[in-house]
C-alpha cells in the first residue's frame, strides 16, 4: 500500500491536532442545542469517529451512505443514495460530516435532500476540501485542510474502496489509476 503513495500530504499528528481544534469548536457552538451528526458513509466514518470523541456536548449520530465516484478519480456526476437516514431530523440542529469536497456535487445533493426535512439548522463539517476543483458553490461551515487538486487517499478515502485504512492522507501516484 505505501508504495502506491507519492507523498504524504498530512501526518497523523496533524490530522489528530486539527480533529481535536474543530471538536473543540464545534462543541462550543452547539451548546444547547438538539445536535445530530450525520456521517457520510463511507469515506468519513474514520474522521466522524475521531471527530465525535473531541465533541463535549450531547449528540446523536446517524449515516447516510451515498457514492459517485466508484472505480474512478473522477465524479460520475450522479450522486446515489444507497442508505438513508434511520431517524427523523425534525427540529434538529443537522451537522453533516465528509471526508473531502472536491467538485461539490455530493454536498450540494445532500444539502438539498436534507434542507427540506424540516430541520433547525443544516451544517456541513468537512476534514478535507479542494477548492481549486470546485465546480458547485458550496461553503463548508468547519474544514480541516484545504489541499491541492491531486487525488487523495487515506483516513478513510478510498480509490477503488482501497486504501481508507492508512492512517495519514497522501497523494495516489498516477500510475496506479491511470
Ligand atoms: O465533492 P465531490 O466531487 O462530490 O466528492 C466528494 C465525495 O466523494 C467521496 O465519496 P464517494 O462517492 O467516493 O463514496 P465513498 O465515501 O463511499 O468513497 C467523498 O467521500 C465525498 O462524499
Ligand atoms: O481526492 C479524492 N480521493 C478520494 N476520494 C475522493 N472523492 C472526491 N475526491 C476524492
Ligand atoms: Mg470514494
Amino acid at each position: 500500500m505505501k508504495n502506491d503513495i507519492k507523498e504524504i500530504l498530512l501526518t497523523e499528528e496533524q490530522i489528530k491536532t486539527k480533529v481535536a481544534e474543530l471538536g473543540a469548536q464545534i462543541s462550543k457552538d452547539y451548546k444547547g442545542k438538539d445536535l445530530i451528526v450525520i456521517c457520510i458513509l463511507k469515506g468519513a466514518t474514520p474522521f466522524m469517529a475521531d471527530l465525535i470523541r473531541e465533541i463535549k456536548i450531547p449528540m446523536a449520530i446517524d449515516f447516510m451512505a451515498v457514492s459517485s465516484y466508484g472505480v474512478s478519480t473522477q465524479s460520475s456526476g450522479v450522486v446515489r443514495i444507497l442508505k438513508d437516514l434511520d431517524t427523523g431530523i425534525e427540529n434538529k440542529d443537522v451537522l453533516i460530516i465528509e471526508d473531502i469536497v472536491d467538485s461539490g456535487l455530493t454536498l450540494k445533493y445532500l444539502l438539498e435532500n436534507l434542507s427540506s426535512r424540516k430541520a433547525n439548522s443544516v451544517k456541513v463539517c468537512t476534514f478535507l476540501e479542494k477548492t481549486e476543483r470546485r465546480e458547485i458553490n458550496v461553503i463548508p461551515d468547519y474544514k480541516g485542510y484545504d489541499i491541492p487538486n491531486e487525488f487523495v487517499v487515506g483516513y478513510g478515502l478510498d480509490f477503488a474502496e482501497k486504501y481508507r485504512n492508512l492512517p495519514y492522507i497522501g497523494v495516489l501516484k498516477p500510475e496506479i489509476y491511470s
